[in-house]
């Protein structure tokens, strides 16, 4: 099949049936014209990054910043928000295949954020495909016929925002003028073009959010491109609304002014945990002090996590704008009663917490999640859609306490082989194209996977990368672990035909003298893709 492209533009990606339906001409032309309006900044704002990783390599700590003083002292907030958006008690998430889709969709959650992102792997199928199952979904003629049962959309559905890639990531399938284009531009714009009027002609809008961005000037991009594709496609300026993820250490340095930059469109701010410790990790991997301990240990009330999540509430509610908590990767244990009422319990306390503090709502990763997470916000917020305006007595968060890298204990054998296992496996997962897994009755996406590789090059290269035993954490004992890890993937009957590049790819990235920015950065470029 052949489609009619803009000039400049190329597509190397297959067009399987029904690809040409989101392939349009318009909607590939919005595509070229943000690329081009856009994508030096783009390139200027990565290389920012690099600058910036440099000087905090060198030593230099982030602060707030003195430029933006009177952003942050003025009084101002968020324009209002749609009555669609008012009410984020529980937010559900996944990837963009089309049973999760309508699961989702059904699952009785307020919000679905689903994702072109953390759980999903960007081949392009899933990317297109997904972007058609969205459409569909929208115009409620998604169905599915799978394994004997009948998916449909219910009446009543939660209300749709969609994440599309973060701004280190290209669409490697579509060229302009010979430059590939940015993944979270194509994810956008198409769905964007397709879908954002529908939305509003149902009661919705066009919702988003936005994940991994270091800097408020990240945000200003994000926001010009608002304001170009509201031109272009005809929708007021001030109609598409975005959350934006602070899941790097540097943002949360930036929260006020990532709020101002888009204070027309702002959906308000979500604490992406995830990739919060994966960022503070990554931005301290040189300081000879930084160094946490195993992966498990580091939580929610870890000091550091706490002081983040405790600024991010205030800094929403002092400016109008909801503030949804992160994700537990607590999952429902079928066929444990036991380990089930364990993890149930997890979830609970995970989301009573952010309840009490004044959050006004959390993400969940499984359905079977909704109900339990609703219960903990219901007990705090009654018949109230948010705890925006409720009176509180905010905590006074300073750049000490998000600093403040607890705890640095233990690192143990088995915090160390599990990092390694879990990281083959999803690494084994996303390279057969799919992005999110439950491993040992976890949750794994790109963001859980890329701490578990960080920890480990970490680890080997830190004075204090020291096993509880004594033993110092090593590249010839990573190297070795590997293998055994592999071999024990394997002899648990792992039948996955990537799992042998895996391992490849993991044991290069930890013992590599250079740290990968993104663990998906080397894996995109592999030929399956
Ligand atoms: C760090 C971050 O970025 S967090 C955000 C990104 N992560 C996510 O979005 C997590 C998404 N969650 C998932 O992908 C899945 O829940 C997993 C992989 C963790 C577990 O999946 P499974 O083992 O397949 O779950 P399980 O078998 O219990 O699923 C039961 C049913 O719930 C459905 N389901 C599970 N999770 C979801 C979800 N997030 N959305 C919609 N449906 C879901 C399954 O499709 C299945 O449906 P079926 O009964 O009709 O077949
Ligand atoms: O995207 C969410 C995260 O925790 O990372
Ligand atoms: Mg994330």
């Amino acid at each position: 099949m052949s489609l009619t492209l803009p000039q400049g533009m190329q597509i190397t990606g297959a067009i399987e049936p029904g690809f040409d339906s989101i392939l349009t001409l318009p909607a590939l032309e919005l595509v070229a014209k943000l690329h081009r309006a856009f994508e030096p900044r783009r390139q200027q704002l990565l290389a920012a990054r690099v600058e910036r990783a440099k000087r905090l390599d060198a030593g230099e700590r982030p602060d707030f910043l003195p430029e933006t003083k009177a952003v942050r002292e003025g009084h101002w907030t968020i324009a209002p928000l749609p009555k669609a958006l008012e009410c984020r008690r529980v937010e559900i998430t996944g990837p963009v295949d089309a049973k999760m889709v309508i699961n989702a969709f059904n699952s009785g959650a307020d919000s679905y954020m689903t994702d072109f992102e953390d759980s999903n792997s960007p081949k392009w199928h899933n990317q297109i495909q997904g972007q058609i199952n969205l459409f569909k979904a929208i115009r409620r003629t998604l169905t599915l016929g799978q394994a004997g049962k009948t998916y449909k959309l219910n009446d009543k559905i939660a209300t749709l925002q969609v994440r599309p890639r973060g701004w280190h990531l290209d669409e490697k399938h579509v060229t302009v003028d010979g430059q590939r284009v940015s993944g979270g531009i194509f994810d956008f714009a198409l769905f964007l073009f397709h879908n954002a009027k529908e939305q509003i002609a149902r009661g919705a809008g066009p919702f988003f959010y936005l994940p991994k961005m270091e800097s408020h000037l990240e945000a200003r991009l994000w926001n010009d491109i608002f304001v170009m594709a509201q031109n272009e496609i005809g929708l007021p300026q001030g109609t598409i609304k975005a959350t934006v993820l602070i899941e790097t250490i540097l943002a949360a340095f930036e929260m006020d002014e990532i709020l101002y930059e888009l204070r027309e469109h702002s959906a308000g701010l979500n604490a992406g945990r995830w990739d919060y410790i994966f960022s503070c990790i990554k931005k301290f991997k040189n300081d000879r002090d930084f160094c946490l301990a195993d992966r498990k240990q580091v939580t929610m009330t870890s000091p550091f996590m706490r002081a983040y999540a405790l600024l991010l509430l205030k800094t929403c509610h002092k400016r109008g704008a909801p503030a949804i908590g992160g994700m537990s990767a607590l999952i429902p244990i079928k066929n444990d009663p036991e380990k089930n009422a364990v993890a149930m319990a997890g979830i609970i306390k995970d989301k009573r917490r952010d309840a009490n503090d004044g959050y006004d709502g959390g993400w969940v990763a499984h359905p079977g999640l909704v109900d339990v997470a609703m219960k903990e916000f219901v007990d705090v917020l009654g018949d109230k859609p948010n705890q925006i305006s409720r009176q509180k007595k905010y905590t006074h968060i300073e750049a000490e306490h998000l600093l403040e890298f607890k705890p640095e204990g233990p690192i143990t054998e088995a915090g160390l082989r599990m990092n390694i296992n879990v990281g083959i496996y999803y690494l084994a997962a996303w390279l057969a194209g799919n992005g999110c897994v439950p491993i040992y009755n976890l949750m794994e996406d790109a963001a859980t996977a890329e701490i578990s590789r960080s920890q480990v090059w970490q680890w080997i290269r830190s004075p204090k990368g020291v096993l509880e035993d004594g033993r110092k954490v090593t590249e010839t004992m990573v190297r070795a672990m590997v293998a055994e890890e592999l071999q024990g993937i394997k002899d648990a009957g792992y039948e996955g035909s990537t799992v042998d590049r895996a391992a490849e790819i993991f044991e290069q990235m930890s013992t590599s003298e250079d740290f990968t920015e993104f663990l998906t950065l080397p894996l995109y470029e592999e030929g399956s893709f």
